[in-house]
């Protein structure tokens, strides 16, 4: 069959592969390529924690976040749950997050789609004495040097090109495609002039330490401890309009008191590696479609970037909605019939 709709995703993070590979699945009439400087394991992505849970954000609705969170929970869970597990990088992952005063929101939106979400008992709080409340529950860890290769060969299968390439501006893609879709994190500052977004510094190491197997979070965001599958990420720092992406010796030991602190035996852990990556934080993640005049035509560009701390949790339902903006470019780009 003529492909016959041309699409380019700009990105290789988790947010344009999962786009990608959601727009050549259920649009096979559209030839999809997929557009990056960076790959695996160059991206941000891939040295995220990958754990899935996720602040509120302000101005977007809460229903419309709560189809996020939970396309991507589900989406995630039924990889853990098959054979592909290993190789896609998932798993399933119980543990604490502890707060040290009682927060204002208890039951954070997202708890009813976790799995097993309850508070603490004081019993369990023991363990933690500087810590008042906390919420025990199983969620999903999703390991994105192994998650996005693999995403990768699923979008080849399927038809889906790739090529490495700095792109310096829409106008550059607007003659070669049909459709734009935008998902270059913090690029989009520079690719589409957002002065909205922001890097927010975060630094994480990679210690083995393969008896700790639940992850511990201080809800305050600062400290982390999360088991995964060849190691513990901990972390962390949150260092808002700080660019620097070398690893800053000051925050590892922070980071290894702050972790000590809250799971002792860590003091005998081997550090495997240090990772410094920038967030791409906004407001409010754009997950929108405009029609911008390039080269004297009006092209549709749907926008997915700006999701802060939360890609990895957010990455298929936010994909599942992009991929809902294309389809409607489709339908205007669609001849209409002359009445
Ligand atoms: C320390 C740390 C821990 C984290 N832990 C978690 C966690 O536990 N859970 C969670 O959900 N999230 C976590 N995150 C957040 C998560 O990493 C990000 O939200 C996510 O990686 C963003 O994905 P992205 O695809 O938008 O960006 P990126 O991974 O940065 O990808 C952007 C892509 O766009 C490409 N690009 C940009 N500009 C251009 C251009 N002009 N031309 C061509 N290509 C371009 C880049 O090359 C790259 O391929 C963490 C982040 C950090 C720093
Ligand atoms: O905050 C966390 O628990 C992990 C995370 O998403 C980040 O560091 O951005």
């Amino acid at each position: 069959m003529m492909k016959s709709v041309r699409v380019v995703v700009v990105g290789a993070g988790v947010i344009g592969f999962s786009t990608a590979v959601c727009i050549v699945e259920a649009l096979p009439f559209c030839s999809v390529t997929l557009m990056a400087d960076k790959f695996s394991p160059n991206t941000t992505s891939d040295g995220a924690a990958g754990i899935l849970f996720a602040a509120q954000f302000p101005d977007i609705p809460l229903q419309r976040q709560k189809h996020w969170f939970k396309d991507s929970f589900d989406h995630l869970l039924a990889i853990a749950q098959s054979q592909c597990a290993p190789e896609a990088g998932v798993m399933l992952s119980s543990g604490w997050q502890i707060f040290k005063e009682v927060p204002a929101v208890k039951k954070p939106f997202w708890s009813e789609f976790v799995i097993g979400f309850r508070l603490m008992t004081d019993v369990e709080l023991k363990r933690f004495p500087d810590h008042k409340f906390g919420q025990a529950f199983t969620t999903l860890k999703c390991e994105c040097s192994t998650y996005l290769p693999w995403l990768e060969k699923r979008f080849r299968k399927a038809g889906g090109q790739v090529e490495q390439r700095k792109v310096n501006n829409l106008q550059e893609l607007s003659n070669s495609f049909d459709i734009i879709v935008n998902c270059s994190g913090l690029g989009s500052k520079a690719l589409v002039g957002d002065t909205q977004v922001y890097p927010v510094r975060g630094q994480v190491l990679k210690v083995e330490a393969p008896w700790v197997q639940h992850f511990i979070r201080d809800g305050d965001g600062t400290t982390y401890i999360y088991p995964g599958i060849r190691s513990v990420t901990i972390g962390g720092t949150r260092q808002e309009g700080d660019w620097r992406l070398q690893v800053d010796d000051r925050d590892t030991k922070g980071i290894l008191e702050r972790c000590s602190r809250l799971e002792p035996s860590l003091n005998k852990a081997k550090i495997l590696s240090e990772w410094v990556g920038l967030r791409p934080s906004r407001k409010n993640p754009r997950v929108e479609r405009e029609v911008v005049e390039l080269q004297g035509r009006p092209v549709p560009v749907v926008h997915n970037y700006g999701h802060g701390g939360w890609g990895v949790t957010l990455a298929w339902g936010t994909a599942l909605d992009t991929l809902g903006l294309v389809k409607q470019s489709l339908h205007e780009m669609a001849p209409q019939p002359k009445l």
